[in-house]
């Protein structure tokens, strides 16, 4: 494979693979070496983890790995407003590729709390997340090509004040009007202090995008996603 030509920020690493399986295996084998050491210093570690196509096969891989899972705090760093029963669900996904096997002992918290939109919920989500330290430990990301990440989407009316860095809640509820779901997301201030960050794309038009967000770094309101290219992000991508 011809190795992408990217212009990335320095400090920024990149794992390019040649396969979807393969760039999920190497960034599982690297987040659950990551939490073990965690799991070394600390009682618990956390687990931030994107919805979508793209981690479906990270989550079975890392679901087979070894560690003391019982230790691990599990949440999604966003979520669409539908039930769990939904195909577009996250916390389904999660549920059914990620807390199987060895990883079925971890404790999930879950960031949608009953209440008939996000904005209501707010209140039981934040109790749900009292416990989990700051920072997150590991936060694996991903992106659409509009530049949203987690659900931090460009046209939604909730996007200043969910991106605030000042903005100390950990979750804002999402009214993006393009896309058919409500949604909720872990605030840009809490995730973006996460000591490990991973993106995880799959797709040339992903590397697309990704050179587009690259090209103006400053505009992160434009696309969302701007606002973790720094160094330290770890780049994992296949075709
Ligand atoms: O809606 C979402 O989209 C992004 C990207 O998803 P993908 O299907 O292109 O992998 C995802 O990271 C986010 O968690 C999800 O809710």
């Amino acid at each position: 494979m011809k190795t992408p030509e990217l212009d990335l920020p320095s400090g920024i690493e990149t794992h390019f693979s040649e396969t979807p399986q393969e760039a999920a295996q190497q960034l599982a084998d690297t987040v659950a070496e990551f939490l073990r050491g965690r799991l070394h210093s600390a009682e618990r570690a956390s687990l931030a983890v994107s919805g979508g196509s793209t981690p479906l096969p990270f989550f079975q891989a890392l679901s087979r790995k070894t560690l003391d899972w019982g230790r691990v705090d599990v949440l999604l760093v966003d979520e669409r407003w539908v039930d769990e029963t939904h195909e577009d669900s996250n916390t389904k996904l999660v549920k059914e590729n990620l807390l199987q096997s060895n990883a079925a002992v971890a404790q999930f918290l879950s960031i949608k709390q009953s209440g008939s939109t996000p904005e209501e919920s707010l209140g039981a989500a934040e109790t749900e997340l009292t416990n989990l330290m700051r920072p997150l430990d590991v936060l694996v990301l991903g992106m659409g090509n509009d530049g949203h990440t987690a659900s931090l989407f460009p046209d939604a009316p909730e996007l200043s004040h969910a991106m605030n860095v000042k903005n100390r809640d950990a979750l804002a509820a999402m009214t993006p009007p393009s896309q058919t779901h409500e949604r909720i997301t872990l605030t840009y201030a809490l995730m973006r202090e996460a000591r490990f960050i991973a993106l995880h794309l799959k797709g040339n038009d992903k590397l697309e995008t990704l050179k587009r967000a690259c090209s103006r770094p400053n505009d992160v309101l434009e696309m969302p996603v701007r606002g973790f290219l720094k160094s330290g992000l770890r780049v994992y991508w296949s075709p």
